[in-house]
């Protein structure tokens, strides 16, 4: 299959990016990151969740970031809203979209939301028609969809079947999720075939983490696959606190440079991303997880040594 000349990137740093960090993040640092990718050129960034603060502290502050944040036309805001608690939250909270997220796998579905993924689709039933009925996006999230940590391998059929649920309650996009990154190439291809046959691809994204390192070459797979929206966070940050060990997702900048590489069109200011993964990193005092990130800073110093 030809690859696309344009792929959309969905950055998820100033969620699935810190939601792991242990100590809080305050406020003012969240929105800087968000303002700061917002000017980078993003269409969409993933800014918050809505959830209990008791699962995930670091996003008890969802809705002073998104009231305080430098919204840029044209950039989709989107939050996590596992129930109708969180999507009134988020309607108070503009969002542009809210994410409903369920897993391929019983097991990671009972650490993650309390609950079995038949009972979590109904409870996402609510937030869809309100979602609907408010005009908002609705995207739905499908975690471990190619490997849990409870229960191993997920079921191809499995991960259709929630597919399939998640656009008849309306979602406008679908993601395909390795939570734990540990899918490789060939078995995205074909999990990713086996959900396009069921589901229009250009509503399906695939959300890799890095794990073991096969996050680009699964992201290229799926471009073989006509996937053309992936997720990504800067400087690598992230990884879900129920998925022991799995670290964070894929670094936009390695993918932004793989895919200006390969001539595919993002909109995006990689110099930019570049700069804010650097500072994320610093403020957060861990190494930049991003390789081309990293490259490209070095250089920089190189040239202004
Ligand atoms: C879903 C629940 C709430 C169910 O939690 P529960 O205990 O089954 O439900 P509950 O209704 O009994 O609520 C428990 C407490 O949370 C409160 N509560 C209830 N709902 C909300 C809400 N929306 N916002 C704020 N507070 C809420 C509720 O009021 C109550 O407070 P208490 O009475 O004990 O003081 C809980 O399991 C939860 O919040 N889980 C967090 C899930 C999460 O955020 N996980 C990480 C994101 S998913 C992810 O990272 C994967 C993804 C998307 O990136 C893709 C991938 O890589 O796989």
């Amino acid at each position: 299959m030809a690859l696309p000349d344009k792929v959309k990137i969905v950055e998820v740093g100033p969620r699935d990016g810190l939601q792991n960090e242990k100590e809080f993040v305050p406020t003012d640092i969240k929105v800087a990151l968000v303002n700061q990718l917002s000017d980078a050129g993003f269409l969409n960034i993933e800014a918050t969740s809505f959830v209990s603060p008791k699962w995930v502290p670091q996003m008890a502050d969802g809705a002073q970031v998104m009231e305080a944040i430098k919204r840029r036309e044209g950039t989709v805001y989107s939050v996590l809203t596992p129930n109708m608690r969180g999507f009134e939250g988020a309607l108070a909270a503009r969002a542009d979209e809210v994410v409903i997220f369920g897993a391929a796998s019983e097991a990671f579905s009972h650490k993650n939301i309390n609950c079995s993924i038949d009972e979590s689709i109904d409870r996402f039933e609510p937030v869809a028609r309100a979602a609907k009925e408010a005009g908002i996006r609705l995207r739905g999230s499908i975690s471990c969809a190619l490997g849990c940590p409870y229960q191993g391998e997920v079921p191809v059929e499995s991960v259709v079947h929630v597919a399939q649920r998640l656009i008849a309650l309306g979602c406008d996009e679908i993601d395909v999720a390795d939570t734990i990154g540990v899918a490789t190439a060939s078995q995205v291809y074909r999990v990713m075939s086996a959900v396009t046959e069921k589901v229009d691809p250009r509503q399906v994204s695939g959300h890799f983490h890095d794990t073991y390192g096969q996050a680009l070459a699964n992201i290229y797979a799926s471009l073989q696959a006509g996937i053309s929206i992936f997720h990504s966070s800067v400087a690598g940050l992230g990884g879900c606190p129920y998925a022991k060990g799995a670290t964070g997702n894929v670094a936009t900048e390695d993918v932004l440079y793989m895919l200006q590489g390969m001539g595919i069109e993002t909109g995006i200011d990689l110099d930019a991303v570049i700069t804010t993964g650097q500072w994320i990193s610093d403020y957060l005092k861990r190494p930049n997880a991003s390789r081309a990130g990293k490259a490209l800073v070095n250089k920089r110093a190189a040239v202004c040594a």
